[in-house]
């Protein structure tokens, strides 16, 4: 019988999530100014589809300390936080990375929903992802910025995205400019757009199978158009 003796393998990119928001409750019906948490569980089992090893999460209180505190004792090649990207003076994310000097890849994106992800490099050479609070967004973000980033790690060329036609218009954005991440069911090569896709919804891409990304300009069916996977 023949075999092989060593096979080379790709070992896991550990990675540990911080949920933060002191509003966010994860058991019974959120009251005035609560919400029930959408990412606890559910993203560790996505980073798992990705090949990771996500290390036991944290919930973090929007507090200096707490996430100085997971930065500092976070053993994981990337950590993602959810929650706290965007610039306000809740915001902790962008203070705690100023703090332990981190090197921004990239601090916004010109895109719907998303625009405050971001990806930086601690001086240990940990990457650390910043995910939108808002459910969607969380997960447009992680849907862009996760294969490139595990794909670079593993020394491996950027996933191609495929493309698809759209199966009906969507209209011209009027006041921005922004790319539109938009999830989609893709049925025989045509891209369906979704309803309920506002960024705090999570309803829409349940049925998605892609991200199609539009253009603020709008589309008219039969246009092709880049998709990401949906994982
Ligand atoms: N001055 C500005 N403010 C905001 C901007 C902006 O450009 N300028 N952009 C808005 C957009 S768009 C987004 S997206 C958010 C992202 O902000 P954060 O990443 O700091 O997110 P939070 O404020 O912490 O949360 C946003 C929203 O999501 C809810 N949330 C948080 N965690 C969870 C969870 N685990 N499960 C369910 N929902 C969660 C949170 O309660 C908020 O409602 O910034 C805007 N502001
Ligand atoms: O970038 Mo925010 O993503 O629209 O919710």
């Amino acid at each position: 019988m023949n075999g092989f003796d060593e096979i080379p393998v790709l070992a896991p990119v550990t990675a540990r999530c911080a949920f933060t928001g002191n509003e966010v409750i994860t058991i019974g019906v959120p009251e005035a100014g609560q919400v029930r948490d959408a990412f606890g569980g559910f993203l560790e089992a996505t980073l798992a589809t990705q090949g990771c090893a996500a290390l036991p999460s944290a919930r973090l209180a929007d507090t200096g300390h707490d996430f100085t505190t997971f930065l500092n004792t976070s053993h994981a090649q990337v950590l993602i936080f959810t929650g706290g990207s965007s610039t306000s003076g809740v915001d902790m994310v962008r203070k705690t990375l100023a703090e332990a000097q981190a090197t921004y890849l990239f601090e916004s994106v010109q895109v719907r929903p998303g625009h405050p992800a971001l990806a930086a490099r601690l001086a240990d050479g940990r990457i650390v992802l910043g995910l939108p609070g808002n459910p969607l967004a969380a997960y447009t973000a992680l849907y862009s910025y996760l294969p490139p980033l595990l794909a670079g790690m593993r020394g491996l060329p950027l996933p191609p995205l495929d493309t698809a036609e759209i199966a009906q218009d969507i209209p011209a954005l009027t006041a921005s400019s922004q790319q539109r991440l938009i999830p989609a069911l893709v049925r025989e090569c045509r891209a369906h757009p979704l309803p309920r896709r506002a960024s705090y919804m999570l309803s829409g891409l349940s049925k998605a199978t892609h991200l199609l990304v539009a253009d603020a300009s709008g589309h008219t069916a039969g246009d092709r158009v880049p998709l990401l996977p949906v994982f």
